[in-house]
C-alpha cells in the first residue's frame, strides 16, 4: 500500500521527560496540583520540547482563506465577497487575528488557497489559489482528489518549522461553518440538526435552511465515502484541507498545535482520523459558542482551556489562550522549589 506523507507518524512523547517535568512541578513551592491544568500544560510542553525549561518565543500563525460554492445556497449571514475583503483586512492589520498576532509578536501569514478574487502578493499574503472557490457541496464534490492532495501539501508548506514552539491555524471562508457541520455529521454520524448552528448569525429560519442543505449534501455523498479523505474532498473546503495539512505537518515536525474553534476543530478531527498520532500534539484553546462545537470536542476527548462565548474563527480563540500557556511555562521555569526557597514540604 502506498503511504502518503500525511500518514507518516508524528514523534512519540517521551514518558521519562513527562515524569521529570511532573517531578519538578511537585517540587515547586505550592501544594501539589494547585496550579491545575497549568501544570499539565507545562508538563506537555516539556515533553514536546524535550526539555525541563520549555520556551514559547516562536509562535507561528497561518490563516488559510478560501471561498465556498455552497454560498450559492444562502447559508451565511454575510455575502461571499467578505472572504476576500477580510483577507485584505488581515493584511492591513485590522482584523481581530491581526491585532492578536501583533500583541503576541507571532509570525503571521495569510494563505489564499482558493479565494474568488485576485489578491495582491504582500509580505504577509501568499497567493496559492487552487481554484477560485470550491464547488457547491450540496450538488457535487467540493473538490477533486488531486485538488485535495494539493491543498494538504500547501498546508504542510505553511506549517510550523522545527524551531517554532507553537502553531496556530486560522481560517477565513464565508460559508465554511456549513462545510464544518457536514464534516461533523459524516464523521460523527450526527444528524444535521445536531451539527448545524448560526455561524456568522443566520436566524432560526436560516438554520433550518442550512440543515436542509447539509441533509442534501449527506444524502448525495454518504454512499461514496470510504475514508476521511473522501469526507474532506466531498464536503470540505480548500482552507479546511490546508489546515489539515498544516496541523499534520506541524505535529510531524514536533511542534504542538493550538486549535481554535468550530471550523478548525473539523480540521483537527480530520487530521486525527487521517493520522491518529497527531492527537498527542494538539491543545484545544476554547469552546466556541457555535452550538455543536462541544460535541466535536467530546469526540476528540478534548477539554478546551477557555469558554468565552467567542464564535469568530480566524484563529482568534487560540491566540487569546496563548498568554495562559505563557504563564504556565513561566511558572514552571521560574518558581522556586521547596529546597531552594527553604520552604517546608
Ligand atoms: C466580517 C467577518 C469576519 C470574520 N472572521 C471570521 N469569520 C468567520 O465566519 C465565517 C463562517 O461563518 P458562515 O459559515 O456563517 O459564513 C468564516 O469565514 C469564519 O472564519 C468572519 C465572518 C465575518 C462576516
Ligand atoms: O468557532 C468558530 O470557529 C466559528 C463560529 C462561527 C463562525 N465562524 C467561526
Amino acid at each position: 500500500m502506498t503511504s502518503h506523507w500525511f500518514q507518516q507518524p508524528c514523534p512519540t512523547i517521551d514518558p521519562a521527560m513527562t515524569d521529570s517535568a511532573q517531578q519538578r512541578q511537585l517540587n515547586l513551592t505550592k501544594p501539589a496540583g494547585s496550579l491545575g491544568r497549568l501544570e499539565d500544560l507545562a508538563v506537555s510542553f516539556c515533553a514536546w520540547q524535550q526539555t525541563l525549561a520549555p520556551k514559547l518565543q516562536n509562535i507561528k500563525i497561518a490563516i488559510f482563506a478560501a471561498d465556498h460554492g455552497v454560498c450559492a445556497q444562502g447559508v451565511s449571514a454575510f455575502p461571499q465577497e467578505v472572504t476576500a475583503q477580510m483577507v485584505l483586512n488581515f493584511v492591513h492589520g485590522g482584523a481581530a487575528i491581526s491585532v492578536l498576532a501583533k500583541q503576541l509578536d507571532a509570525q503571521f501569514e495569510v494563505i489564499n488557497i482558493g479565494v474568488n478574487t485576485a489578491l495582491p502578493d504582500s509580505p504577509t499574503l501568499v497567493n496559492k489559489p487552487i481554484r477560485l472557490s470550491t464547488s457547491d457541496l450540496s450538488e457535487t464534490e467540493a473538490m477533486s482528489h488531486s485538488e485535495l492532495l494539493l491543498a494538504l501539501s500547501i498546508g504542510r508548506e505553511h506549517a510550523a518549522k522545527t524551531n517554532d514552539h507553537l502553531f496556530i491555524g486560522g481560517e477565513m471562508g464565508i460559508g465554511n461553518t456549513t462545510a464544518a457541520s457536514a464534516i461533523f455529521s459524516l464523521l460523527l454520524n450526527l444528524a444535521p440538526s445536531e451539527t448545524v448552528g448560526p455561524g456568522t448569525g443566520v436566524d432560526a429560519n436560516g438554520i433550518t435552511h442550512k440543515q436542509l442543505v447539509v441533509t442534501k449534501a449527506i444524502a448525495l455523498h454518504a454512499p461514496h465515502i470510504h475514508n476521511e479523505l473522501d469526507v474532506l474532498a466531498r464536503v470540505g473546503g480548500f482552507e479546511i484541507a490546508g489546515l489539515v495539512g498544516a496541523y499534520i505537518g506541524s505535529a510531524q515536525r514536533g511542534v504542538p498545535v493550538l486549535i481554535d474553534g468550530f471550523i478548525t476543530t473539523a480540521a483537527a478531527l480530520l487530521a486525527c482520523r487521517i493520522n491518529p498520532s497527531v492527537r498527542d500534539w494538539l491543545v484545544f484553546a476554547h469552546r466556541s459558542a457555535e452550538p455543536a462545537h462541544y460535541r466535536a470536542l467530546q469526540a476528540l476527548d478534548a477539554n478546551p482551556l477557555l469558554d468565552l462565548g467567542m464564535r469568530l474563527g480566524e484563529g482568534s480563540g487560540a491566540a487569546i489562550a496563548v498568554p495562559i500557556i505563557a504563564s504556565a511555562l513561566n511558572l514552571h521555569n521560574h518558581m522556586a522549589t521547596f529546597d531552594s526557597a527553604g520552604v517546608s514540604s
